[in-house]
């Protein structure tokens, strides 16, 4: 699978250890940084891999900050991009099965290698099923994210695909 990494300063180390796991695993890798432990800010990174994503570089995209909480909401600003702060396997998976999750946040403050190369397997594994009733909750998460993304006329109900 073709995969995007970004992490800020609080993430870089676990984001080379998942660099190696990955690689070692065959996955076709797209590291849009930091590289160092210097301070950065964490919207950059939620903005690279979002755009990854968007222009279709990546198929999913994994995203770490001190907490993930920070990261996670800037990535979800970004249309067409659905992140999830997971840090139990079941949502790992589960956020793929039925939300269509495309970007896995972690906080590499709060868990260890162990865990997160764990839940990285769990969220590159699932697939998004397609049920009827996890489609009609996605169109309306599209419908949301239409309807008060900057540009669109407020209230329009639009229920538009957007990209990826
Ligand atoms: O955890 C975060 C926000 O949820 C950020 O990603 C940063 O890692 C954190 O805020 C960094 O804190 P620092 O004191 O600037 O290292």
């Amino acid at each position: 699978m073709r995969i995007a990494l970004a992490a800020d300063h609080a993430g870089f180390e676990l984001k080379s250890w998942l660099l190696k796991a990955l690689e070692n695993a065959g996955h076709t890798l797209l590291d849009k940084g930091t590289y160092s432990t210097a301070p950065v800010d964490y919207p950059d990174c939620a903005q690279a891999v979002g755009e990854a994503l968007r222009q279709g570089e990546v198929d999913r995209a994994i995203l770490i900050c001190g907490s993930g909480v920070g990261a996670s909401i800037a990535v979800n600003k970004m249309p067409g991009v659905r992140g999830g702060l997971c840090h139990d396997t079941y949502s790992a998976h589960q956020g793929v099965e039925h939300d269509d999750m495309n970007v896995l946040v972690l906080g590499a403050r709060v868990i260890g290698v162990a865990l997160a190369e764990d839940l990285v397997r769990a969220f590159l594994s699932a697939r998004f099923t397609g049920e009827e009733r996890h489609a009609r909750r996605l169109s309306k998460v599209q419908a949301l994210e239409a309807r008060f993304s900057s540009g669109s006329s407020a209230g329009s109900g639009s229920t538009g695909n957007a990209a990826p």
